[in-house]
């Protein structure tokens, strides 16, 4: 396996392709497979089984099985194995920076950024796994008392996404491992191999067979899977990424049995400019968000609003930094704009387009049509468009791709209105030099996160989650994404003679 890469690999290992279950390497019962598109050239690359709801059970079963001896671990013996994981990852960069870009599409840079980001979660979890604490309450009842104490929930499923597969993948299985708990990952079929390959590196950091299992499947076996995965009686906990469509079908999956989900879901993120901000700090900021993996984030800017007196010099000055970037696959020298990782994103950005054109808006810089030079790349040239109005299907729907929409506003009232007025409440960024402004923003703007003269505010350290229909639970952070997958056991105790 792996001959088909087209690029050489250090550790040969991480080319296997099949499904790790049990610390075996596991192919569909159907004997299927599905082909790994490079989204750079629009060929495929490489193929995983195509794994469907009978090939649930055993993963299942073999998770579970290591949740007996697993869960019992002490908390250091958890967190000392973490520790191995992170500096396997960290040694296999180089590897696994390669296989991203040929994944997502995303350029080199940016898939050594997801790896630094996605090492912050591991190291961040090794320190989480010793600081789970339980607590003691002296009773209103004379003679009692009450311990509290966490303990792991059980098997727990991810459901991950394409955009950050690494990260996201570490984000949930570092929580879920730092907590005793075991875990199956369903990658998305457009990034399988690097969730095979964190998890080969977690089998040789320590982790016992059947810790971190890995079921593969194709675009048509995905419902079917996440669906045998969330109803399995043995799966105690879903963590779940993607959008809030297929949030809300996953939560009521798991509602039937009554069973514990976090849901991260969709964003239609504001970003806010006020006159007096430091417009070069916006647009670093701006440029940094927009563009991030063309603009497949759940946490990018979707809506950019720039109040009226510097409307004008902030729009030339983001036509003038996204003519800088240079569009190309994500391995050519000097790229710092990638394809989309699907060509459903495509047609779904030129519609988008085609929508705010309909209803007023211009076009300042690039086409908002998909790129026809024959590369076979879904690429689409950066584009920025103006005069954006809240009717557009741009600013009422997560863009996903490379698509700047500016809107202009007068008041800080109307702004919070208009950046409130969505169902969605992911993540908000505000940028002026008004620190009584900055606090009301900061309380008022209805979202999970907010960055305050920042456009990066995910990290291991802070919660990450939002509210509204952005879904529900928290990753990251201290106490709260460990014990999303931890239950608190409370005891009551009778003591005779105090
Ligand atoms: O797209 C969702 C996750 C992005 C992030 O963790 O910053």
């Amino acid at each position: 396996m792996g001959s088909q890469f087209p690029f050489t690999l250090a550790d040969s290992s991480l080319g296997q392709l099949n499904c790790l279950v049990d610390g075996e390497s596991v192919v569909a019962k159907s004997g299927k497979r599905f082909d790994v598109i490079d989204p750079g050239s629009g060929k495929s690359w490489a193929s995983c089984p195509d794994c469907r709801e009978e090939d649930v059970d055993a993963a299942v079963r073999s998770s579970h099985r290591a949740f007996q001896s697993y869960s019992k671990w002490t908390p250091r013996q958890r967190a000392q194995t973490l520790l191995k994981w992170h500096q396997e990852i960290i040694a296999a960069r180089d590897d696994l920076a390669k296989i991203l870009v040929h994944e997502t599409g995303k350029p080199l840079a940016e898939a050594y950024g997801e790896l630094d980001y996605a090492t912050t979660f591991t190291w961040w979890f090794v320190g989480e796994a010793e600081r789970v604490q339980g607590s003691s309450i002296v009773s209103a009842i004379p003679g009692r008392r009450a311990v509290t104490i966490k303990q792991p929930v059980g098997v727990a499923a991810a459901l991950v996404p394409w955009n950050f597969p690494i990260a996201l993948t570490l984000r949930k299985a570092s929580a879920a491992l730092a907590a005793g708990c075991t875990m199956i990952v369903k990658p998305s079929p457009e990034t399988p191999i690097t969730a095979l390959s964190v998890a080969r590196l977690a089998l040789k950091a320590g982790f016992p067979p059947g810790a971190l299992n890995v079921l593969t499947t194709s675009l048509e076996g995905t419902p079917g899977l996440a669906e045998a995965l969330c109803l399995h009686p043995l799966v105690k906990k879903v963590t779940f990424t993607g959008s809030t469509r297929v949030g809300k079908i996953i939560s009521g999956l798991c509602a039937r049995n009554l069973k514990k989900s976090t849901m991260e879901l969709g964003g239609n993120c504001p970003f806010i400019i006020f006159d007096d901000a430091n417009l070069d700090q916006a647009l670093g900021q701006l440029m940094g968000l927009k563009w991030r993996h063309a603009g497949q984030a759940c946490v990018s800017s979707n809506r950019v609003y720039v109040q009226r007196g510097v409307y004008d010099k902030f729009v030339d000055l983001v036509i003038n930094a996204a003519a800088l970037l240079k569009m190309g696959h994500g391995m050519a020298e000097g790229t710092t704009l990638g394809p989309v990782t699907t060509p459903r994103s495509l047609d779904r950005a030129e519609e988008m387009a085609k929508d705010a054109l309909a209803k007023g808006a211009k076009i300042v810089f690039g086409t908002g049509l998909r790129d026809a030079s024959g590369s076979g790349g879904y690429f689409m040239e950066p584009t920025v468009l103006t005069n954006i109005t809240d009717d557009m299907l741009m600013s009422q729907e997560e863009i996903f791709a490379p698509l700047l929409g500016i809107s202009v506003f007068d008041t800080e009232d109307e702004v919070i209105q208009r950046a409130n007025n969505t169902a969605m409440g992911l993540t908000s960024y505000a940028f002026t030099k008004n620190v009584d402004r900055l606090w009301r923003l900061f309380e008022l703007l209805e979202a999970g996160m907010v960055g305050l003269n920042t456009g990066n505010n995910s990290s291991a350290e802070a919660p990450f989650g939002g509210i509204k229909e952005s879904g529900s639970g928290k990753e990251s952070g201290k106490d709260v994404a460990i014990e999303e997958f931890m239950i608190t056991k409370s005891g009551t105790f009778t003591i005779e003679g105090l």
